[in-house]
């Protein structure tokens, strides 16, 4: 099957040293990868070349979408990309009408918002949510531009049982549903290794399939 996301021979230069090195990694629908590093490993770089948020020094980053990354990528970092002055609902509508999406249109979006019990929170501020609940509103948020790639930065968190709970079973549905997933974790943890088809380790730029 063709590759939606190929990294081929990339390298990153940050504040004057390589943060990734030679880094080759290839993702097919319905696959999911993940990369484990210590902190500072370049993990997040990696993640942010896959998301086309910022470009290689050498090397290529490729997609299999008609209009590149914006059209296909879904990406949840570290800090949750939902507005603070608008309440859940209101982020729901904002970024629905960005996509042409809706928790009506895009059913995975749909089951985020129910599996991640988001309804109690919709009239609040996203600002006044604890982090736990914004990085579930994220993960909606990331669902609603109909993503055929999941790209998420350690997304289990700050999340706790329940919902680290739901989200692996929303992960395991997206994975049905033929999106491919990357994920990263600092830590060999087995909410990310269960869904994990192929783990790969992160050290000091260098990507290397685990044994
Ligand atoms: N904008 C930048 N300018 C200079 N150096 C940077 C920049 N962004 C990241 N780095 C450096 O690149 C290296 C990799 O950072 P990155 O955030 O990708 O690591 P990480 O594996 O995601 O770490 P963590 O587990 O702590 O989130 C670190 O040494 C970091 O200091």
């Amino acid at each position: 099957m063709a590759a939606l996301l190929r990294l081929e021979g990339v390298w990153k230069m940050l504040g004057g040293r390589w943060v990734l090195r030679g880094v080759t990694l290839a993702l097919e629908p319905g696959e999911a990868v993940v990369v484990s590093g210590a902190n500072g490993s370049g993990k997040t770089t990696m993640l942010r070349l896959a998301a086309g948020l910022m470009e290689p020094s050498r090397g290529r980053v490729w997609w299999r979408c008609p209009r590149g990354p914006r059209g296909c990528v879904g990406y949840v970092g570290h800090t949750p990309m939902v507005y603070g002055d608008l309440t859940v609902r209101e982020n729901i509508e904002f970024f629905s009408a960005l996509h042409g999406s809706g928790l009506d249109r895009s059913p995975l979006a749909a089951e985020a918002w129910r599996l991640m019990g988001l309804e109690r929170y919709s009239g609040s501020l996203a600002s006044q949510l604890s982090f736990g609940w914004r990085r579930r509103l994220d993960m909606v948020r990331a669902l609603l531009g109909f993503p055929s790639l999941l790209l998420l930065d350690e997304p289990f968190t700050g999340l706790d049982q329940g919902a680290s709970e739901a989200l692996s079973r929303l992960l395991r549905l997206a994975l049905g549903e033929g999106l491919a997933l990357l994920m990263t974790t600092p830590l060999p943890d087995p909410r990310y290794l269960g869904l994990a088809h192929r783990v790969y380790t992160l050290e000091e730029g260098v990507l290397a399939e685990a044994s």
